[in-house]
């Protein structure tokens, strides 16, 4: 098992947020996990200074909307950074890959063509189990992990 605790970090190895803004999509499929992800990445951005007027939260309905949504704030260039949120899980047929190409293949997109980081915050799962255990369960959670990314690549940023 590749995965080591996901939310552990240390605040005096990281820069104080409250000079940033954030912008944070979340997709609504997988609620259940999707939601812990997002409560995650807030939590951690407040916790490591961000304001909460800072930080802006809108939802779609799947993974592939992440995209379309990601872009539209990106063209605002009010953000030091994106996180967007989703969880994908493999079901019956190649349906799992397109998801998951389409995704990456979009926020890839993004991170060289706009100016905004943008966090991928993405659980490509082959069980729920799997998405549970990273979303709040007990191998922590992946939203910690993508607000202290988002810290970081908005210091980047404005270097
Ligand atoms: N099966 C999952 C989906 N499917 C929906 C797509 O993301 C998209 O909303 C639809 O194809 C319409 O464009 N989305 C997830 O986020 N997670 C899944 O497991
Ligand atoms: C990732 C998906 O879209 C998946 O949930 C769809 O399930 P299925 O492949 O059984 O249609």
């Amino acid at each position: 098992m590749a995965t080591t605790n996901l939310s552990i970090y240390n605040k005096e190895n990281l820069p104080n947020a409250g000079a940033y803004r954030f912008g944070i999509v979340v997709s609504d499929w997988n609620s259940e996990v999707t939601h812990n992800l997002h409560k995650g990445a807030v939590d951690t951005l407040h916790d490591l200074g961000a304001k909460n007027s800072e930080i802006d939260s809108i939802f779609v309905p799947g993974s592939v909307e992440l995209v379309y949504a990601a872009t539209k704030l990106c063209k605002k260039k009010i953000y030091d950074a994106i996180i967007v949120i989703g969880c994908v899980i493999r079901g019956e047929t190649a349906h799992f890959d397109y998801v998951c190409k389409t995704v990456t293949d979009g926020v890839t997109y993004l991170n060289t063509h706009m100016e905004t980081p943008v966090v991928f915050c993405v659980l490509t799962d082959d069980h729920v189990q799997q998405s549970l255990d990273r979303s709040g369960g007990k191998l922590g959670n992946k939203g910690v992990e993508a607000g202290v990314v988002a810290v970081r690549m908005a210091e980047l940023k404005n270097k």
